[in-house]
């Protein structure tokens, strides 16, 4: 899924006349502080609102054991949005940090509770390495918090120099992993 659909397809802007490549991305929301659900909502109603941004699917939501986060840090629920867009990875990643500011996210701790997390996973062929952003995201193919919604909405995907979503996941197993079914992220 990380190729466009149609490569030759562009979106024109009507104002500039400018041309845009549209894109496909995947992006990885999480929460384990405060109203979970509300600060995930908050993120697909903003995502939803963006220009240039078209959202093609909202995964079910999961709760998950935290990784890598400090003792005592609370479950997490995660979930995983698709997307069409003509805006640059840059302007979407700053969009993704506007949201989560917009949600009372602080820096402070490496991997400390947040309100609302909003990571880049793929976009396009978009390959990017360097501290402000990395394409695809460096952790997401072992991590079953971001596989196991992605693969409910694409499992034939692939994480470019990886390899498809269906496999890295059988590969990261489940545990720690749920699904909630009783809770959902609408979509507009
Ligand atoms: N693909 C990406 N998506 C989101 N942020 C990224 C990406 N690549 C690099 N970054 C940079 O990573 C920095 C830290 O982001 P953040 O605090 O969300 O990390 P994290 O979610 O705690 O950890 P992880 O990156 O392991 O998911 C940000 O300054 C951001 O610019
Ligand atoms: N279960 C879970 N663990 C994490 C998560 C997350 O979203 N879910 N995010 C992290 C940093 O982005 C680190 N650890």
């Amino acid at each position: 899924m990380t190729e466009s659909p149609n490569p030759a397809v562009i979106d024109t802007d009507t104002l500039t006349g400018e041309m845009h490549p549209i894109r496909r991305a995947v992006i990885a929301l999480g929460s384990n502080l405060g109203e979970r659900m509300y600060s995930l909502q908050g993120a697909v109603d903003a995502l939803e609102d963006t220009p240039e941004v078209w959202l093609t699917g909202v995964s079910p939501v999961y709760e998950t054991e935290p990784i890598g986060a400090p003792a005592g840090s609370k479950p997490f629920l995660n979930a995983v949005v698709t997307l069409d867009t003509t805006l640059s990875a840059r302007t979407l990643l700053e969009r993704a940090h506007a949201v989560e500011d917009a949600y009372g996210r602080e820096r402070d701790v490496l991997n400390g509770p947040r309100t609302l997390d909003v990571d880049l996973i793929v976009v396009g062929d978009r390959h990017a390495d360097d501290d402000s952003l990395r394409l695809p995201h460096p952790r997401a193919a072992e991590r079953a918090f971001v596989l196991a919604p992605w693969n409910d909405l694409e499992s034939d995907a692939e994480i470019p120099g990886y390899g498809t979503v269906a496999e890295l996941l059988e590969k990261a197993g489940l545990d720690g992993v749920v699904r909630r079914d009783d809770l959902t992220l609408e979509v507009s």
